[in-house]
Order: structure tokens, then C-alpha cells, then sequence
């Protein structure tokens, strides 16, 4: 007879092992089947954003600012530091660690909450079976009372752009160049392209990025946007828009990029290429073709608002699924469908997801821009503060970028905030919780908030919606 679980959960990814921490607690007999192997054959949990994604890239991007800050930055503080040199092996001995940490610390937690951890590649057969195959090829079969997938995403690739070991890599291999590239191609203007430019950027390369889109970052508000790229082009980054790459070749070493803009067909000669295109759903052999669960047009496997697939008792979260491809999203839906699958009516609030770039400045915004509300007709009203007035980020000297609070004309509800300045992707937090329990602007006007800090920005961006700032003139009321 096959061994039978509460809840089987394909995928140990930040969607996945949350969902399956969470199911434990809650009293479920819970196995996580996980197929990520390491060199020494042992399994890996964590996924993409532990081992390869959002942890790796901000332990570069730690790095890479600080060496930026010694190299540029002290002088104005009256520190001379002289002969600053990089060890590239050093930097990624530390992401390595820190990965290492981090993805062993998950072990425990699962033996700890009483998770049981499989290794192997999950399928989900008919009747709720999960088959798991492991690396020497056995097969086992699974049965569960629910599923969860949480199979995350893959990166694209673009025929124009075939991976060259060593020459043109997708993310994964850009977390680990062995060093720093005189010329760096990038491929895509979105948040990994900026992100990981950023990182090879500040420690020296000669970054360009292509990008096919005319508008930069086109979903975050366009002002935050704008001022965005006012900063990364001072930082040295050669962004090019309306950019298409139409093919590479490798040659000694040398990557050739050809790409076509409004001038016509272009050149681009680099050391190394990153292809950072957007990621794909990852379902490639994860379905048996009796499962009974549907992919939708775009290859995301199909669910409802609360992640449930079209066969009950199985469930799909996280990057698989519509929505953006964020962890912390993943995670939330995770718990979500845990806390379902127990029979409590919890929800997933999507209005309230926020996104981050960690780049310097970091950009972060929750809710909606200008541009979404123009386009749905809805009367707003904006306030903005910038941080050239606030004296905790001069004292920083951090002084690039804006908060911008944006509410309902009616209700003076709060529809979204935008920033892009220090700290972006921690003062974002006090947005969404002021979003999630339906704060006005004048609520946030009428808060107390510590001073000197950076967040007074967003206190003072309140203010201006009603043209109540403090520390900045207001827009003349009409
Ligand atoms: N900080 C974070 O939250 C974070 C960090 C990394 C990744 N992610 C997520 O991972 C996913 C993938 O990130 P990404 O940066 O690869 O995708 P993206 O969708 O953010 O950006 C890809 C960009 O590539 C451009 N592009 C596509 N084909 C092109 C071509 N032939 N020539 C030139 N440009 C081309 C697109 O127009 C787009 O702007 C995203 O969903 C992102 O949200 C999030």
C-alpha cells in the first residue's frame, strides 16, 4: 500500500516549505518532495530564491555597495581609505555561505514542526498520487488527502540568445562569475537586469543593457521610474531602450550582440551576457496527463483566487500560479492554502502585495500608480516629499529619490506608494500596513513618526496630498 500524507507538497521553494511548515503546524501529517541536489548528492531545499535567487543577488549587491562606498563615498565623510581591492572569491565565499546557512536552517525547521522531507522529482498522477523518482532512477508513490505544487519558475531563453557556458549565462550563472567582467552585456531592463548590472556595475564592469521596451520599467509609476533612471545612468549603467537583441555570436571569448533600435541594426561587443528576459512557469514533466489539473494559455497552472486547481484537494501557489513571480507572495499563498486545507477561511489580499528593486536606490511601491488609476478613470490625489528635505538622509548622504503617496479624491483612501530612495524595501512595510488596514491619507498625516528617520518622507508625502508638508512648499491648492 503506498504511504499516505494529509498534504504532499511538490516544491521546497519559499512557496513550498512555508506551505509545508505551515500545514505541520496545523496538525498534518506533511511531506515536502524536493528534487534540488547538491554536488555531494545531498538534497537542497529552499529553491530558487535561497540557493539562486533573491538571497545570493542581495549578498552580491551588500558587497559590491560597500566596496562602491569605499572606493566613492567616504571621502565626503572624511575618510581616506587608500589601495581598496576587490577579492571576487571572497565576495562569493560569503553569498555561498550565507546560502549554505540559510537552506540547512530549513532542514531543521522541517524537523523540527515534524515535516517529512523527500528527495526526488515529484509527479502528480490521478486520484490525488504523487510519484516521486529519485536521482538513481527509483520510483515511489505517494498518496495524499491534498497537494500543493510549488514548482516556481524557470528563466527564459530566447533563441537569439542561446546560453554559452561561460560567455552568455542566465541569472544563475551571473551570481558566479569568478570575475569582474571589463564588459558586461545585460539583457533586459526588469528587476533582474538592474539588480545583478548593479552588482558587476559597482565593482567595475562597463555595463549596457538592452532593452526591447521604449517605456523603462513600465508597471512601476512612471515618476518613481523616471527619477529611477536619472540615478542609474549618473551611476555609469547604459540603459538602451527600444533595444531588441536579434542574435549573439561567440567568437575567442568575445560576445557579439546584435540588436535593432530606431537607428537600425546595432552592435554590441562584450565580455560576458547576462539574459535576463523573465521567467517561465515550471511544469515540464509535472503533470501526468491524468492529474486533471489545466494549464491556462500562458502555461501557469490554472487555479481560482485562493489557489485551489480545478481537482479538489489540490492546490498550486507561488511562481506556478498567476500573479508576480515574488517569494514573499509565494509564501503567503502558501499559508493561505494550509490554513484552508484545515478549514479556516483565510484570504490572500493581492491588492496589498508589495514589490521591491534593491538596487541604490532602491525602488519599492505597493498599490496602484498614476498611470493604472488615469487608465481606470479615478480621481486621486497626489503628495510627494523627497529626500533632498529630509535631514536623516543628508546626514546619510542618501539624498536621491522620493516617496510618493498617491490617495482617492472621494475618500482620501490611500491607493498606493511609491518610493525610490534609502531603505526603500524597508520603509515600503509601513505602506502596506497602513494599505491592509484601509489608512487615509490624513490617518498617516495624523501619525507619529520618529524623527530623525528616513520615514518621515512618508509622513511628509502624506502631508502634501492636502498640501499640509512641512519641510517642503506645498503645490498651491487649485
Ligand atoms: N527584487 C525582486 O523582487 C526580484 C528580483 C529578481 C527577480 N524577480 C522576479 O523574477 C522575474 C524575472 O525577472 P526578469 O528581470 O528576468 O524579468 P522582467 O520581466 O522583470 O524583465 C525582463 C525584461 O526583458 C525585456 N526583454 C525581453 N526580450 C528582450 C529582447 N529580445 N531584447 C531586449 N529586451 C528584452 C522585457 O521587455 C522586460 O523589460 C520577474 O517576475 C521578477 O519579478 C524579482
Amino acid at each position: 500500500m503506498a504511504e499516505k500524507y494529509d498534504v504532499i507538497v511538490i516544491g521546497g521553494g519559499p512557496g513550498g516549505y512555508v506551505a509545508a511548515i505551515r500545514c505541520a503546524q496545523l496538525g498534518l501529517n506533511t511531506a515536502c518532495v524536493e528534487k534540488w541536489t547538491s554536488d555531494s548528492g545531498k538534497q537542497v531545499l529552499g529553491g530558487t530564491c535561497l540557493n539562486v535567487g533573491c538571497i545570493p543577488s542581495k549578498a552580491l549587491l551588500e558587497s559590491s555597495h560597500k566596496y562602491e562606498e569605499a572606493c566613492h563615498d567616504f571621502d565626503i565623510h572624511g575618510i581616506e581609505v587608500k589601495d581598496v581591492s576587490m577579492s571576487v572569491s571572497k565576495m562569493m565565499e560569503r553569498k555561498n555561505t550565507i546560502v549554505k546557512n540559510l537552506t540547512t536552517g530549513i532542514g531543521s525547521l522541517f524537523k523540527a514542526n515534524k515535516v517529512t522531507s523527500i528527495h526526488g522529482t515529484g509527479k502528480l498522477l490521478g486520484g490525488k498520487q504523487v510519484e516521486v523518482t529519485s536521482a538513481k532512477g527509483d520510483v515511489t508513490v505517494y498518496e495524499a488527502e491534498n497537494v500543493i505544487i510549488a514548482t516556481g519558475s524557470t528563466p527564459i531563453e530566447i533563441p537569439p540568445a542561446p546560453l554559452t557556458e561561460g560567455h552568455i549565462v542566465d541569472s544563475t550563472g551571473a551570481l558566479d562569475f569568478d570575475e569582474v567582467p571589463k564588459r558586461l552585456g545585460v539583457i533586459g531592463a526588469g528587476v533582474i537586469g538592474l539588480e545583478l548590472g548593479s552588482v558587476w556595475a559597482r565593482l567595475g564592469s562597463e555595463v549596457v543593457v538592452l532593452e526591447a521596451q521604449d517605456a523603462f520599467l513600465p508597471a512601476v509609476d512612471q515618476q518613481i521610474a523616471k527619477e529611477s533612471l536619472k540615478q542609474f545612468k549618473k551611476q555609469g549603467l547604459d540603459i538602451r531602450l527600444k533595444a531588441r537583441v536579434t542574435g549573439t555570436e561567440v567568437k575567442r571569448g568575445l560576445v557579439t550582440v546584435t540588436y535593432e533600435d530606431t537607428k537600425g541594426e546595432q552592435e554590441l561587443k562584450c565580455d560576458k551576457l547576462i539574459v535576463c528576459v523573465g521567467r517561465a512557469p515550471y511544469t515540464e514533466g509535472l503533470l501526468s496527463p491524468d492529474s486533471g489539473v489545466n494549464l491556462d494559455e500562458r502555461g501557469f497552472i490554472f487555479v481560482d483566487d485562493n489557489c485551489q486547481t480545478v481537482v479538489p484537494g489540490v492546490y498550486a501557489i507561488g511562481d506556478v500560479v498567476r500573479g508576480p513571480m515574488l517569494a514573499h507572495k509565494a509564501s503567503e499563498e502558501g499559508i493561505m492554502v494550509a490554513e484552508r486545507i484545515q478549514g479556516h477561511k483565510a484570504a490572500m489580499n493581492y491588492d496589498c502585495i508589495p514589490g521591491v528593486i534593491y538596487t541604490h536606490p532602491e525602488i519599492a511601491w505597493v498599490g496602484k500608480t498614476e498611470e493604472q488609476l488615469k487608465a481606470e478613470g479615478e480621481a486621486y490625489k497626489v503628495g510627494t516629499f523627497p529626500f533632498v528635505a529630509s535631514g536623516r538622509a543628508m546626514a546619510a548622504n542618501s539624498t536621491a529619490g522620493l516617496v510618493k503617496v498617491i490617495a482617492s479624491e472621494k475618500t482620501d483612501r490611500v491607493l498606493g506608494i511609491h518610493i525610490v530612495g534609502p531603505q526603500a524595501s524597508e520603509m515600503i512595510a509601513q505602506a502596506v500596513i497602513a494599505m491592509e488596514f484601509g489608512s487615509s491619507a490624513e490617518d498617516l498625516a495624523l501619525t507619529v513618526f520618529a524623527h530623525p528617520t528616513l520615514s518621515e518622507a512618508l509622513h511628509e508625502a502624506a502631508l502634501a496630498v492636502d498640501g499640509n508638508a512641512i519641510h517642503v512648499a506645498n503645490r498651491r491648492k487649485k
